[in-house]
């Protein structure tokens, strides 16, 4: 009905404008008329030009004389006489229409509606009044000129009135801003004028979204906004069927976006070949998005439906709509006083409209997790002009970049992003793996803590100070690598492409989508070694296939060095469609695309583009990181859902777990097979590296370095472990401590052994070699763990042999490390350095040496006890590489446990 009805009001404006243009092109082509009725009698008709030229008065004697003359006067007076009498009528109709069609402050006298907001309206006035004219004494008629909608205006200034043209425009704005609801026509204004302000008693308006002013070296961030709105509202009208915003608008019997005006204040020059494109490019589609244009003395014509007014003095001008013969007296200006006092109420209309400033709250919907993730990804993250700003992750955009140098916000927008699709998507829909590679904390908070025992349901997993652990960043790749095999075989399995087909075919499988964040992910590529070689290559696959199976990529960075590591990984970068543009980033959009460096602070540019400016959407961010705004999110999605779903694995470099805290050390049992646990590994799941001493040969185990601490750690570990799968008396620990100032710490490990119940022998070092060939030789009922600390310095003792003997104690310790592990005896020694491990060992190779862990001891040294192969080991403190010949191919990086200091 509504269509039918502004379709129908539509037809009678047009018709109305047919009119009104008809008879004035009537009134004066009067005298054209007569000369042609005239033509077939040449004399009469130049006598009469002469007489219409010159009247009837001033008509020369000639003419006077002329026999035609009395009739030629009595057709004139005939013809003139009854063009006037319907000329007459004109001002009136036109007085009518403007009321019908134009009500309110559309043509009204600006005292009728001047500061008073109106409300929400679907149809526009096709006409805005700029001031009245008159032909004859038939009395002043309204002129007006088209604009939403239905047409661009261009005016010409001529000297000395630009001021004129100033308050023309003026009037116009507030004229179009009155007749609207608030917030339902933006303005953008942009002056080319270097030193005075465009329109300033508008101004107040500028703190709303109404009017965005834009300074004169910003002309192509605004057509880059207005390329962009086009392209938007192009795509979304013509998908629901459309083919213009407004008819969109007019089916739907709502607004779906906003009207705009873009205003260009120019000199008639300063402008550049590819800009003047530009304008012409957006003036042809503007109409269609709901974009008038306004130019004040461009160079170039618009493209698209255009009305010209062209100035002619301070208070004239005569226009298109009227023809160049009418001149127009336009409408005095409005006292600036009363602009700016009406901007003003304008502007507070608005912000009571919009609910004043949006916060973290108006991220959230109104009931928690009622979204489904099967097609995409979907939430709000800010807020543009007062309408919500939203991400999308999904076919078009499988994932992100964010960029922005320290400080600009970037961890801030990850948790509105993680808290706006965590309050959309429940866990099952969503699960987060978060890494950030930055030293400080900031994804901790979403793991249960000290303070706040809540976390967010969704993590699956929460990295925080991995600067230093890139493995840790290339074991999440290496999980989702695994996790994209298994989708891609399930849904093979299901003959399915994609994931909302699989979770289709498959509706009782947990297919949640996975959003993996990597914060500072450029230190995963920080070296030219096998770690970043591996991390390229993961990341390459992830990134690609990712998109089909639900596995999403969000890698953040401080722009230049984040965007400088994907040197030669295109891949990775390419399928990042989706940009984030934090203030000031920079290279994270496209190479022209300067947005991020107008962006204020606390914004955000959004673009869903690859980084093309058509792309751009500003939002800002609101505060999600300030104290107890995320978590008082978390603790309502925690209470909600914590019960389904486990806690989050926490890896933190900066915290060595203790080993009585470990899952893997309360999961020891007496009676299954025994596993020295040697530390934690650097992995996704929450496990400890350890060595399996079952009877085989080379089941020993070798601790490398002299990096105290870490090798009391390990050996400590070992030892604890151990005991904890023997009953008491079925396991003997021999320990000799031939390390000084490690005497205090072994002496507590031996008592808590005993402690236990278990079996202790301490050693001392000159009877090493005579308990060693007892080892070898006497059969025993139990299983002997031998403890060897330092064990490089009883080496001269060892190697001695005494008088009369024909084996040293270096040779029956061989015996020891050679045959002991099929005999239930395995040795866990440390060596300081691997020269004196090799000196141990003698010619018999490494074989014996089945384990070890290695401290500061470079990777070139280690090669020879890992089967030959290089090993990349740069040593780091607090870290040991871990290497088993019966579970590994290739050494791990490890933390020893954190140790108490006795
Ligand atoms: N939209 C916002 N509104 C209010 N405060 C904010 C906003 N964004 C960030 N902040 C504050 O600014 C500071 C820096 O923000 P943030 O930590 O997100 O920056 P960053 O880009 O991640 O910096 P860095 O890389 O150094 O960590 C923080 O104290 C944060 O609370």
């Amino acid at each position: 009905m509504k269509f039918a009805k502004s379709s129908a009001q539509r037809g009678r404006v047009l018709t109305a404008l047919n009119a009104m243009r008809q008879q004035l092109g009537l009134v004066l082509g009067a005298a054209q008329g007569a000369r042609e009725a005239a033509e077939a009698e040449l004399d009469r008709v130049r006598l009469e030009q002469r007489i219409v030229r010159a009247g009837v008065s001033n008509a020369t004697p000639e003419d006077l004389r002329h026999p035609a003359l009395a009739g030629v006067r009595e057709q004139l007076n005939a013809v003139q006489a009854a063009f006037y009498a319907d000329a007459a009528t004109v001002p009136g109709r036109l007085r009518q229409l403007l009321a019908e069609t134009a009500p309110g402050p559309a043509s009204r006298p600006p005292s009728d509606w001047l500061g008073r907001p109106a409300t929400e309206k679907l149809v526009v006035p096709p006409l805005w009044r700029i001031g009245s004219s008159t032909v004859d004494d038939s009395g002043a008629f309204p002129v007006a000129v088209p604009l939403l909608d239905e047409s661009h205006l261009a005016i010409t200034t001529a000297p000395k009135t630009r001021a004129t043209a100033e308050s023309l425009v003026e009037t116009l704005l507030l004229r179009v801003l009155s007749s609207v609801e608030p917030g339902a026509v933006r303005v953008h204004l942009w002056d080319v004028g270097q030193l005075t302000a465009v329109l300033p008693n508008l101004y107040p308006l500028s703190r709303t979204s109404a009017i965005t002013i834009y300074d004169p070296a910003r002309l192509d961030d605004l057509l880059d906004e207005l390329a962009g709105y086009i392209r938007r509202t192009h795509a979304q009208t013509m998908q629901a069927g459309h083919h213009s915003l407004r008819s969109m608008r007019e089916s739907l019997g709502q607004r779906t976006e906003p009207w705009r005006i873009a205003v260009f204040f120019g000199n008639g020059e300063d402008w550049t070949r590819e800009q003047l494109r530009e304008l012409k490019r957006i003036a042809g589609g503007a109409l269609a998005a709901g974009i008038s244009l306004i130019g004040v003395d461009l160079p170039t014509m618009f493209g698209g439906g255009v009305e010209n007014i062209r100035l002619l003095d301070e208070h004239h001008a005569v226009s298109s709509m009227t023809g160049g013969d009418i001149t127009i007296d336009l409408d005095p200006p409005i006292p600036p006083s009363a602009v700016s006092s009406a901007a003003h109420r304008l502007a507070d209309a608005l912000i009571a409209k919009q609910g004043g400033p949006r916060s973290f709250p108006d991220l959230l919907p109104a009931e928690l997790g009622q979204e489904s993730s099967a097609r995409e990804l979907r939430a709000p993250v800010g807020f543009f002009e007062g309408d919500p700003v939203e991400v999308v992750i999904g076919d078009g955009t499988p994932h992100a970049l964010i960029g922005g140098p320290s400080g600009s916000g970037k961890t801030n927008f990850l948790y509105a992003l993680l808290g706006s699709l965590a309050a959309r998507y429940p866990p099952s829909e969503l699960a987060l793996y978060l890494l950030d590679f930055k030293e400080g904390v900031s994804f901790a908070g979403l793991a249960p803590g000290r303070r706040d025992a809540s976390w967010l349901p969704h993590a699956r997993l929460i990295g925080v100070n991995v600067n230093t652990d890139r493995e840790f960043g290339l074991a999440l790749l290496r999980f989702l690598a695994d996790e994209l095999r298994r989708r891609s075989a399930a849904a093979k399995e299901h003959e399915v492409t994609d994931l909302a087909a699989l979770r289709q075919q498959d509706p009782d499988g947990h297919w949640p989508r996975i959003v993996a964040v990597i914060d500072e992910f450029q230190y995963l590529f920080a070296g030219r070694d096998a770690v970043t070689n591996q991390a390229t290559a993961l990341l390459e696959d992830i990134a690609r296939r990712g998109r089909a199976q639900g596995i999403h990529l969000i890698l953040a960075s401080q722009d230049i060095a984040g965007i400088d590591a994907f040197w030669g990984k295109p891949a990775v970068f390419e399928q990042c469609t989706l940009r984030i543009a934090m203030p000031k980033a920079r290279r994270v959009l496209a190479e022209t695309n300067n947005a991020a460096v107008a962006a204020p602070k606390w914004h955000a540019v959004v673009n869903h583009d690859s980084g093309i400016a058509h792309g751009n959407q500003l939002a800002h961010v609101p505060d999600a990181s300030g104290r107890d705004i995320f978590s008082s999110l978390q603790r309502k999605l925690w209470e909600q859902y914590a019960d389904e779903h486990q806690r989050p694995r926490l890896f933190d470099g900066a915290h060595s777990p203790i080993l009585e805290h470990v899952p893997a050390f309360a999961a020891l049992t007496p009676g299954s097979r025994p596993r020295a646990l040697l530390g934690q590994s650097i992995d996704v799941e929450d496990t400890a590296c350890a060595v399996e001493l079952f009877s085989a040969p080379g089941r020993n185990l070798a601790v490398l370095g002299t990096a105290a601490a870490e090798a009391l750690s390990i050996m400590d570990a070992a030892a604890k472990s151990l005991a904890r799968q023997y009953h008491p008396h079925e396991v003997e620990f021999l320990v000799s401590c031939l390390v000084d100032r490690c005497a205090p710490p072994v002496d507590h490990l031996v008592q808590t052994l005993k402690a236990e119940g278990h079996l202790v022998e301490v050693l001392h070092e000159e009877e090493l070699g005579e308990r060693m060939a007892k080892l070898t030789e006497e059969p025993s009922a139990h299983t002997r763990m031998l403890l060897l600390y330092g064990v490089d310095s009883a080496l001269p003792l060892l190697e001695a042999k005494k008088p009369g003997e024909l084996k040293s104690g270096l040779d029956h310790f061989r015996t020891v490390l050679k045959q002991g592990p099929t005999r239930n005896v395995h040795t866990l020694g440390w060596w300081r350095s691997t020269a004196r491990l090799k000196d141990t060992l003698g010619f018999t190779g490494t074989d014996d040496i089945g384990a070890w862990a290695a401290l500061d001891v470079q990777g070139a040294e280690l090669s020879q006890f890992a089967a030959g192969q290089v090993v990349p080991w740069s040593p780091r403190p607090g870290r040991a590489l871990f290497f088993d010949r019966s579970t590994h191919v290739t050494p791990e990086v490890m933390i020893p446990f954190d140790r108490p200091e006795y």
